[in-house]
């Protein structure tokens, strides 16, 4: 595994916050409502919550229940019907144009005629913005954080979907963003590499200090990767509970044979079953 590169030098927005500063998310009576000419779908009641800057959420709950919708809203992709959403105390469209946001699909969604590096250094050409923050981690950087040094010059198609979708983090991370929205990522990735990825995105989110918003419907993901599970049933899309993981911070795969984890996963299996 290729070092990291230096987390305080390279994301700026690590700097430790003011006791006071707002929260990373907050979401209030957080109402989305889908009006189509066949239906009208409630999507998301009423929900809310926050997470604290540098915090890591994971959003669980059966296929429905409004989690891609949710991510949608706080990335200014989707306007809530009703309801108060802020963004690092910004609202979702500002917080958007200052490129505070980064974003990372079940896709991968590479451009294949363009090397790992090429990929990585995408969002500068097509965003308007021509030079990355002072401090910002370079391309490079990204992509030996992410652990693929030596592989900038690969195209796509000779990458496996794992080091695919690393490619994907660190073009999501290019310019230091200090909110990651994941919807799913490794949803489609064998169940080793998963593993794999969920480790080293720990690592990562603690070398960054972003915050981070992760969707899944795996409790085992949820738990292990979150400080906090936000666990959402469907029909309309709320919020079940709001659980504190209270694990340790340094975890690695093992953790999941331990009691604690044992019985917190019950706990969320028993949540998820309440909400169906
Ligand atoms: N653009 C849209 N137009 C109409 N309905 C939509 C739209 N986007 C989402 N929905 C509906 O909103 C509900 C929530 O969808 P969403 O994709 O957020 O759920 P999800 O929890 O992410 O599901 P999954 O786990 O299957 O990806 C679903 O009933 C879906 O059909």
């Amino acid at each position: 595994m290729a070092a990291p590169v230096a987390a305080a030098e390279a994301f700026p927005s690590v700097v430790p916050q003011a006791a006071s500063a707002p929260a990373a998310v907050a979401c209030r009576n957080v109402t989305v409502r889908f009006i189509t000419d066949r239906r009208t779908v409630t999507a998301l009641e009423n929900v809310s919550f926050a997470v604290e800057r540098g915090g890591f959420l994971s959003l669980l709950g059966p296929s429905g229940c409004g989690k891609s919708t949710l991510l949608r809203v706080v990335a200014d992709l989707v306007s809530p019907t009703s309801g108060a959403v802020s963004v690092l105390g910004l609202s979702p469209q500002e917080a958007r144009l200052k490129r505070s946001l980064g974003f990372v699909f079940q896709d991968a969604a590479l451009l294949p005629w363009r090397t790992a590096l090429q990929n990585v250094e995408l969002p500068l050409e097509v965003g308007g913005a021509k030079a990355l923050p002072a401090g910002a981690p370079t391309p490079r950087e990204l992509l030996k954080l992410v652990g693929l040094e030596g592989w900038e010059g690969s195209y796509p198609h000779e990458l496996s979907g794992g080091m695919r979708q690393r490619v994907s983090i660190a073009r999501a991370l290019l310019g230091g963003p200090r909110l990651l929205l994941m919807d799913e990522p490794f949803g489609a990735l064998d169940e080793i590499t998963r593993d794999r990825l969920n480790e080293e995105l720990r690592r990562i989110w603690q070398e960054t200090g972003t915050t981070i918003m992760f969707v899944t419907h795996s409790v085992y993901e949820a738990l292990f990767l979150g400080e906090q599970v936000l666990v959402l049933a469907a029909n309309p899309g709320r919020v079940t509970e709001l659980v504190d993981v209270g694990l340790p911070r340094d975890r690695t795969l093992k953790i999941r044979e331990t009691q604690p984890f044992v019985e917190i996963a019950a706990n969320l299996r028993d949540l998820l079953g309440r909400g169906a």
